[in-house]
């Protein structure tokens, strides 16, 4: 396919049409936390139910499983192992060996926090993925990622990356300068379907840019509920490209629309999940 050299617009025309139509929902299935970010896991769960999970299957370290099945209750929450640090163990893939076979999409990363147990994790996960489930890595899963590209080999072309910039100087082992390049080339990189702050960028050189989005959306969590929100869609329609493009979009529409009600809080995170429902029904509509 010829190589774009210019990002197509993400407009809502385009995405309408892309809308996937069919119902079947699967189960998305998150893994993250740890004792110092309890919270991630669960803004990415809920991100994801808004968006197309039909079951949320939440894992995170055992001391706060109980806590996250209470603030969702329709979730089905798997308490990991910690390591000494407090950051998810590597031996939690034991007990994750009964859940990713199952899983329609995969989430990890969000929270997670220890790079060398988290390579060492992915390392032992990534092969137990079934075969036609698209997984979605963030977080420390990218620094994991960058820090030792062959991990996503067992996922190669069925993972979409959704960085930040300082995640996406790892994945690239360079400075980010520009996001259409930096995206560009960590698609090739890996094999994967990339969102980097706007920009999304598949393996095959298919290039968007969405112009929408806001300063405000830079806030803690934000990574998280953006990453929840490309794994609700994967639940529902395994096409990469249109779920980096749709979540992309419904995550900046929610957060310029929020950002003049609420300012440049730091709980925007939170608000992003009560938005998202109300721009998918106009995005639908237009
Ligand atoms: N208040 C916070 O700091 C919050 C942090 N969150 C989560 O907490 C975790 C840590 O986030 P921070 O922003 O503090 O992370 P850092 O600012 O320490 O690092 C940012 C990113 O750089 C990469 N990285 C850092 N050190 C690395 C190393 N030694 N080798 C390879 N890659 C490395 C990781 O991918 C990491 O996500 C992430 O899972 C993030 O999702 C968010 O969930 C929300 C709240
Ligand atoms: N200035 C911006 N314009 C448009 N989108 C942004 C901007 N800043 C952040 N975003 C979007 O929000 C996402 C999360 O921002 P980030 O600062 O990485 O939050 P977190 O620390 O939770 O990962 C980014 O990946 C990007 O998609």
């Amino acid at each position: 396919m010829k190589q774009r050299t210019q990002p197509e617009p993400v407009t809502s025309a385009l995405l309408r049409d892309w809308l996937p139509e069919h119902e079947e929902r699967g189960t998305v299935l998150v893994v993250g936390g740890s004792r110092r970010v309890p919270g991630a896991v669960l803004l990415s769960g809920i991100a994801a139910l808004r968006t197309g999970a039909g079951t949320l299957q939440m894992a995170t370290a055992e001391r706060h499983a109980g806590g996250l099945g209470l603030a969702v209750p329709e979730a089905l929450v798997v308490g990991l192992p910690e390591a000494s640090s407090g950051a998810v163990s590597r031996d939690a893939a034991d007990v994750l060996a009964d859940f990713v076979p199952k899983a329609q999409s995969l989430v990890i990363g969000p929270g997670l926090t220890d790079v060398d147990e988290t390579a060492a994790l992915l390392e032992r996960l990534l092969p137990m993925v079934a075969p036609d489930s698209p997984v979605v890595l963030d977080a420390f899963a990218l620094g994991a990622l960058g820090t030792h590209p062959s991990l996503g080999d067992p996922v190669r072309g069925r993972m979409v990356l959704t960085p930040n910039d300082v995640e996406a100087g790892y994945l690239l082992d360079a400075e980010v300068d520009d996001h259409v390049s930096a995206a560009r080339e960590i698609a090739a990189k890996h094999d994967a379907v990339v969102n980097l702050m706007g920009v999304v960028a598949a393996p095959d050189g298919r290039l968007w840019q969405d112009s929408t989005g806001h300063i405000g959306l830079s806030t803690s969590g934000s990574g998280d509920v953006l990453a929840g929100l490309v794994g609700g869609l994967l639940a529902r329609s395994p096409d990469l490209a249109l779920a980096a493009c749709w979540a992309g979009h419904v995550h900046a529409m929610a957060g310029q629309r929020l950002v003049p009600r609420t300012g440049l809080t730091g709980m925007l995170a939170r608000e992003l999940l009560d938005e998202v429902p109300q721009v998918l029904v106009e995005l639908r509509t237009r």
